[in-house]
């Protein structure tokens, strides 16, 4: 293989390796996920963004996991390209369409400076119908639904922002021993495509504390699309309003269910820590 040029970006800590797909073409995505991301013996990430050209859009972007597994969708790394391709001059535009696994996604840059950094990204619809989600319960959408782990009943509410998610609200969240419970959850055959779940709990009617075990990553700093699947399950269970702050182990993340078309938008920062090139 050749060297490697890439960006290391974080979005609230939530960190990946981004490589330009323009320049440069990876043959095998998964494994080089595996590798790069390895906290150890690679770069260390969460895991792999490739951007790429789209048919259809601004950019195309491909996401894979720290274990390999490609995602449908990733919150975090949306902004993240979203800053990527404006402070590069990939392009000028401050409106940016993003083709993902999960449809068309719509990001916009805040700030008016010569770099991006605060940025929204227009999510689309949360999916509650559980053979879409994919959930293996039948009927309405899951809210509360009482599943079985290690002798304790949890109730689990599940969104898909174009990736699954199962949402808890508990107490006590920061005392979770995560790499304990996280994979009794990603690996439930209740989830035939596993899951990424977060531990929530509510503050106020606009605040909620989020933990997240992520499928394919274990544990993160943050997770995009799993702060608006909270925020959707919180508002479903009216245990908030439609806008809410989330803080998250990495940062804060602004999330909003608007009412009148019932998208969901996401706010935050996308942060660049460093570029670099791999000697192979
Ligand atoms: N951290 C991401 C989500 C990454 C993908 C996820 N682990 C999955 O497999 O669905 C985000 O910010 O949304």
């Amino acid at each position: 293989m050749r060297n490697l040029k890439f960006t290391k970006m974080q979005g609230a800590g939530n960190d990946y390796i981004y490589v330009n797909g323009f320049t440069t073409t990876i043959e095998n995505p998964t494994q080089l996920a595996i590798e790069l991301s390895n906290r150890n013996f690679g770069i260390g990430s969460d895991g792999l963004v490739l951007i790429l050209p789209s048919d259809t859009c601004d950019f195309r972007m491909q996401m894979f996991n720290s274990d390999g597994s490609e995602a449908e969708m990733c919150g975090n790394a949306s902004r993240c390209i979203g800053k990527y391709v404006y402070d590069n001059g990939l392009t000028d535009k401050k409106e940016i369409t993003l083709e993902t696994k999960a449809g068309v996604k719509y990001i916009t840059l805040l700030d008016g400076d010569a770099k991006a950094r605060r940025i929204t990204v227009d999510m689309g619809e949360p999916i509650l119908d559980p053979v879409l989600i994919p959930v293996n319960v039948s009927g309405q959408p899951v809210l509360n639904y009482p599943l079985e782990i290690d002798g304790k009943t949890w109730k689990i509410s599940c969104v898909s922002m174009g990736n699954p998610h199962a949402v808890i609200f508990t107490e006590g969240i920061k005392d979770f021993d995560l790499p304990v419970l996280g994979p009794k959850f990603e690996n439930n055959p209740i989830f035939p495509r596993r899951t990424n779940t977060e531990f929530i709990e509510v503050v106020d009617r606009n605040t909620l504390n989020m933990r997240v075990w992520e499928r394919g990553a274990g544990e993160t700093l943050a997770c995009g699309t799993g702060a608006c699947a909270a925020a959707v399950a919180s508002i479903l269970n009216n245990y908030t309003d439609r806008k809410v702050v989330i803080h998250l182990l990495g940062g804060d993340l602004e999330i909003e269910w608007c009412e009148s078309n019932n998208h969901v938008y996401m706010t935050g920062e996308a942060v660049t820590v460093f570029e670099g090139e791999l000697i192979r």
